[in-house]
């Protein structure tokens, strides 16, 4: 469970400061599905980096689990991000002279495991997204949509509590997005994780169960009676 209290970030910029977060209160439960949204320049990709361990807060606290992670070293912060938090980001982030095999295990290196358990781990991740006959590809052989997936199997294939996405479809045509969508919202519940995504799509922030509004560094969540990962992907 993450527990922010007071959370502020500025940046510098010039002489001057840029307050990005202006004093967020916010609880997300185990197993919550978040979906934040917002204008442009509202604090959403800020907020995702201080959840993930990122970046610190200028002031308060971001608590996982009870863990202050402003507080951790960088070394225990580089580790809570290797074993807990998996994260989607809209520009998929593989690495192009990897296979998408390779691209999975990478993500197992910092954890230590051993090459054959890597091997074996990053198969049963890419068949659980339906990329099983794909993994000797290249990301330039494989679709939007498709190479979105390997990044959700990297992002899984290490088993964490946490799945934060930034703007997960925003490269994605309508089809492939909606493809991609029903890839998270099964994986969410499957696998009882955390979820946040920061998102600009109006048709999917509806669904959401429970939703944030970042507006000039201030936060207001709404709960969506009605909203739910049962309704399958809808694009209207
Ligand atoms: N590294 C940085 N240095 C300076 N200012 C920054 C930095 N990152 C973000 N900002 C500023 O902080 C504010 C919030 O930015 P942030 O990227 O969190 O907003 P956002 O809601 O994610 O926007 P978008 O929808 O455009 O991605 C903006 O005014 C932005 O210019």
């Amino acid at each position: 469970m993450y527990v922010l209290r007071n959370v502020v970030k500025t940046y510098p910029r010039g002489a001057a400061k840029v307050r990005a977060l202006r004093g967020i209160d916010l609880t997300i439960p185990d197993g919550d599905r978040l979906v934040i949204q917002g204008p442009t320049g509202g604090g959403k990709s800020t907020l995702l980096q201080l959840l993930g361990g990122l970046d610190r807060a200028s002031k308060g606290s971001v608590e996982l689990d009870g863990t202050d992670l402003g507080k951790l070293s960088e070394a225990k912060l580089t580790r809570v991000r290797a074993e807990s938090i998996g994260f989607v980001f809209q520009s998929f982030n593989l690495i192009p002279t990897l296979t998408a095999q390779e691209n999975v295990e990478t993500a197992l290196v910092p954890l230590g495991v051993g090459t054959a358990e890597r091997r074996t781990r990053a198969g049963e991740a890419l068949e659980s997204v339906g990329l099983a006959e794909r993994a000797a590809h290249l990301p330039a052989e494989l679709s939007g949509g498709q190479q979105q997936r390997v990044a959700i199997a990297r992002a899984l294939v290490k088993r964490p509590k946490v799945l934060l996405a930034d703007e997960p479809t925003g490269n994605l045509d309508e089809a492939m997005r909606d493809e991609v969508m029903g890839e998270l919202e099964r994986q969410w519940k499957e696998l009882g994780l955390t979820f946040v995504m920061v998102t600009h799509d109006t048709a999917l922030a509806r669904r959401a169960t429970r939703l944030a509004t970042l507006k000039a560094g201030e936060v207001r969540v709404t709960e969506q009676a009605g909203a739910g990962a049962g309704e399958g992907a809808t694009t209207s």
